[in-house]
């Protein structure tokens, strides 16, 4: 982003919180160098990961002033499904309670007929992506990918394909003995449209560890995700937060992130996913582990990452499974700009315990927005805006949600 010299200083000024009684100058100094331009390291990330009370008032302000110069006043979601083909895997990954094993009585694996029928019928209700994760089963022919992508794109030329995961393009390369490279290369030639930027959880070898015994470590995350990029496929970027991490994973997770979009611009977004802890073999069966990040750690969350990955990543998602839709809403007052998609099924979450439900109607959708004054605009995949809305009326200004006031 390019913000000339005088729009600097109307930026800086405008943010009144960071004057305020008990913001002290560590923060203050923070915050008015990110408004005057300049990146925001890893330290410095690490102490607004700290911050309270009118300190996070002014990290919420000025995350929301850099939204407004980056993206606007729109707030975008998009018309998707989750297909969760499989939920068999044998990883065993410790924070997820999707996985079963093959002989389990809620183990399911959908064929392509399936497959192809959920797609139509999302199709049919006005869905331009279809989102396709699953579990990593054992059982699984390598060219079940491609098989996926064809059957689909058979039926549904124009439907847009966000599937696999970085795990799970790692799996079917090596059944399929291709190179990361060559796997990816002929899911593209079938209709392969983005992949999700899922499986990163924590970007630090030492807490994979712990989460998962042989999980794809962060070097082979970064590998597939930059070999997507670097072959035109874009992919989103998350992070998975709120069990064993803290403030200074967060951070050099976010600089790895930006640093990696600086060489390829491949990532669309960014999607903090905060840990539904309820049915979890991490949560349930380990000492010390938190019950997923508090309502301030949400907040401090999307509100740093719009400091961090401002001008490299400027959409910032906030994930209503996992928040719900009001923590969702007050994300829009603290950097979001995005409230990802209708989903119409959904099983990771609810599997772990999640409340949240499998759909978000798009009048759902729209009413939150303008409840935040904000502009709704339904979007596709790629972020290419396909219905704006009425604009909200004028009114009293919106709600503001901060750190004192929660
Ligand atoms: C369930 S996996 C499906 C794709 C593939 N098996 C993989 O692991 O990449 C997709 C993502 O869901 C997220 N997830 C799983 N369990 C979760 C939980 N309990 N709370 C929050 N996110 C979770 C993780 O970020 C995980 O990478
Ligand atoms: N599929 C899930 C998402 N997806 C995010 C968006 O719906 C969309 O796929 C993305 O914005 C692509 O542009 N988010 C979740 O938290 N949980 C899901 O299951
Ligand atoms: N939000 C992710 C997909 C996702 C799917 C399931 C989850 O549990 C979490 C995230 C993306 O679109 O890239
Ligand atoms: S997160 Fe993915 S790889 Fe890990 S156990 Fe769950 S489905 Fe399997």
């Amino acid at each position: 982003m390019n913000i000339s010299v005088s729009e600097n200083i109307a930026l800086h000024e405008s943010v009144k919180e960071l004057y305020q009684p008990g913001v002290g100058l560590t923060v203050r100094t923070i915050l008015e160098n990110v408004l005057a331009g300049q990146e925001l390291n890893q330290a410095d990330a690490i102490t607004l990961f700290q911050t309270e009370g009118a300190e996070l008032d002014a990290l919420t302000a000025c995350a929301d002033q850099l939204r407004r110069a980056s993206v606007g006043d729109t707030v975008t979601f998009v018309i998707n499904r989750n297909i969760n083909y499989t939920n068999v895997c044998y990883m065993g990954c410790r924070f997820c309670s999707f996985a079963k094993r093959k002989d389990d009585p809620e183990a399911e694996f959908f064929d392509l007929d399936e497959i192809v029928a959920r797609a139509q019928e999302a199709w049919d209700r006005g869905a331009t992506e279809v989102c396709i994760q699953g579990g990593l089963h054992p059982n699984i022919p390598g060219h079940f990918y491609r098989d996926m992508l064809k059957a689909i794109k058979a039926k549904l030329p124009d439907m847009h394909i966000h599937a696999f995961s970085p795990f799970e393009i790692w799996f079917g390369a090596r059944k399929s003995k291709m190179s990361y490279a060559e796997f990816i290369q002929d899911l593209i030639d079938h209709g392969l449209g983005s992949m999700p930027g899922t499986a990163a959880e924590i970007l630090d070898t030492t807490i994979r560890q712990q989460l998962t015994r042989d999980k794809l470590t962060t070097e082979e995350w970064v590998e597939i995700v930059k070999t997507a990029h670097k072959l035109g496929l874009p992919t989103t970027s998350t992070i998975m937060y709120g069990h064993i991490d803290g403030p200074e994973h967060w951070a050099a997770h976010l600089a790895l992130l930006r640093d990696i979009q600086k060489e390829t611009g491949g990532f669309t977004e960014f999607v903090p996913l905060g840990f539904i802890h309820h049915k979890t073999p991490l949560y349930l069966e380990h000492a010390g582990v938190r019950p997923g990040p508090t309502r301030l750690e949400h907040i401090r969350m999307h509100a740093v990452a719009r400091l961090m990955l401002n001008g490299w990543i400027d959409n910032i998602q906030a994930s209503w499974v996992k928040l719900g839709p009001e923590l969702a809403q007050q994300m829009l007052s603290a950097g979001v700009n995005d409230l990802g998609g209708t989903l119409m099924n959904e099983s990771i979450s609810r599997a772990a315990g999640a409340e949240h439900g499998q759909e978000m109607h798009p009048d759902s959708f729209v009413q939150i927005m303008r409840n935040m004054r904000r502009q709704p605009v339904r979007r596709n995949t790629l972020y290419r805006h396909i219905t704006v809305y009425d604009a909200p009326e004028a009114a009293p200004a919106a709600p503001r949600y901060a750190g004192a006031a929660l």
